[in-house]
């Protein structure tokens, strides 16, 4: 899994507007059956380790997770923020996110990935704190329905890339629901610098942010910040870290 990219890659033309959206990743992707069963593919062969979740650049995780704790620490405990109980994390892997930045901060978490071998390393991975998993869900984030009002926080990270737009657009309006009061969405992700690029080794897609702010807008979230991660290598693909919240008018 090549998780942080070089920038290398073609770059297609921005998104013009709204009504291109839906054809955008398929100008890219080549089906969507093929997208999806790529990208299963690639994953089996993925080790289940922190290597295997960073691909070539795992001395970047704790970069990576010192970000994640300060960006999440604005948006929970306290006055109109988010709870600590509990909180979901997508594409979780074996459960670097989990273990690093949400157990240190929720009671419990819940994990969600397609790949059944690398839930069954979390429990080893997670060292002593497997016992705050509440649940492991072993789902495709295009077929997954987090259960309502049951999230304080949802974290999705380095996964939005494996879903189309209209699988992506329809998941984060699944997750509004899915989130208490005052819940918050986190995706972080590889952002293009232009356009939508089609990654063929792992089949994911990587959206610029006008892409990613469309798909929010649509999904009738709100974006309550969004912040570029630094000290990564300025030849890697650009990462970002948004919130969200619900939208006036969900409740
Ligand atoms: C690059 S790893 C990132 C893991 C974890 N989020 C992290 O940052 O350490 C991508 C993860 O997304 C999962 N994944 C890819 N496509 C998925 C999909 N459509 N539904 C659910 N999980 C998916 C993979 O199995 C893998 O565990």
């Amino acid at each position: 899994m090549d998780r942080i990219r070089c920038d290398t890659k073609k770059q297609h033309p921005p998104l013009l507007s709204h009504v291109k959206l839906y054809a955008l990743t398929s100008q890219v992707i080549n089906g969507e059956m093929q997208f999806y069963a790529r990208a299963k593919h690639f994953y089996r062969d993925v080790p289940a380790t922190e290597e295997g979740m960073m691909g070539d650049y795992i001395e970047l995780s704790n970069t990576d997770v010192e970000s994640s704790r300060e960006f999440l620490r604005k948006f929970v405990g306290g006055v109109g923020k988010a709870g600590t109980n509990r909180a979901l994390d997508c594409g979780s892997g074996i459960g670097r996110i989990s273990k690093h930045v949400l157990l240190p901060v929720f009671k419990s978490v819940e994990l969600v990935d397609m790949m059944e071998n690398f839930l069954a390393e979390v429990p080893n991975y997670l060292q002593g704190k497997e016992d705050r998993v509440e649940m492991y869900y072993c789902k495709s984030l295009q077929e997954f329905t987090p259960a309502p009002q049951r999230y304080d926080v949802i974290w999705i990270q380095w996964v939005s890339g494996y879903l189309t737009d209209k699988d992506l657009l329809e998941f984060l309006i699944r997750c509004q629901n899915g989130l208490k009061a005052n819940g918050v969405i986190i995706l972080k992700d590889n952002v293009a610098r232009e356009g939508c690029t089609l990654d063929c080794l792992d089949s994911s897609v990587i959206r610029d942010l006008n892409i990613l702010h469309s798909l929010i807008e649509m999904s009738g979230l709100t974006i309550l910040r969004e912040e570029r991660q630094e000290g990564f290598p300025e030849q890697c693909v650009p990462v970002w870290m948004l919130a969200m919240q619900k939208g006036p008018g969900h409740s």
